[in-house]
């Protein structure tokens, strides 16, 4: 007798679109982002309800071990002269790390450990990050499509927001050239 196949969550990897899974789904708004972007006023301007990225993940178990995987679509757009971003943070458990993979669109992925060392990797179709432990990470849509990355990541490793709320260090701006680095 042949045993039942079960058949798993699917992804698409063009449009990093899930099926077949318990999903959850959140998206952030630009209402939701205080203090994220460097133009105040520009920010204060915009419809708070406009979404600038949404997370749909695989729901999972909390248990040591555990993994999540998740795909975040980010807007293109943004707000002021800055490019749309997540609002990026550092694992509440800090030696978690973090994979994320390149599936569609273009953008940056700023890495900052918690001596305030930047660096920046270009996320493009296929590309793989490794997010160390100790890390904070945030996804920066410089292109005219929407960004979509997955990852994956252990569900005890939780968010912390607080740590950067005085901002990362770089943050990237339209320039004419395309995209420009600035000192945050
Ligand atoms: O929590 P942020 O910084 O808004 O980032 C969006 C998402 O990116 C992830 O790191 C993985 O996609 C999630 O943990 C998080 O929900």
């Amino acid at each position: 007798m042949n045993p039942d196949i079960i058949l798993p969550p699917q992804v698409a990897w063009a449009s990093g679109a899930f099926a077949n899974g318990p999903l959850i789904r959140k998206a952030t708004r630009v209402g939701d982002l205080t203090g994220v972007f460097s133009d105040t006023l520009a920010w204060q301007q915009r419809d708070p309800n406009d979404v600038v990225y949404h997370v749909e993940m695989l729901d999972s178990t909390a248990d040591a071990g555990a993994l999540y995987v998740g795909v975040t679509h980010l807007n293109a757009g943004k707000i002021g002269d800055e490019f749309y971003m997540t609002r990026g943070h550092f694992h509440k458990q800090r030696e978690q790390g973090e994979v994320y993979f390149g599936l569609s669109g273009e953008g940056l992925l700023l890495l900052q450990t918690e001596q305030g060392e930047a660096r920046l990797e270009r996320v493009a179709p296929g590309s793989v990050h490794i997010i160390p432990p100790f890390t904070a990470h945030r996804l920066i849509n410089t292109g005219t499509e929407t960004l979509s990355s997955l990852a994956v990541w252990p569900t005890v490793a939780g968010h912390d927001y607080a740590a950067l709320a005085g901002g990362f260090a770089l943050r990237v701006f339209a320039s004419d050239s395309g995209w420009e680095v600035r000192h945050g």
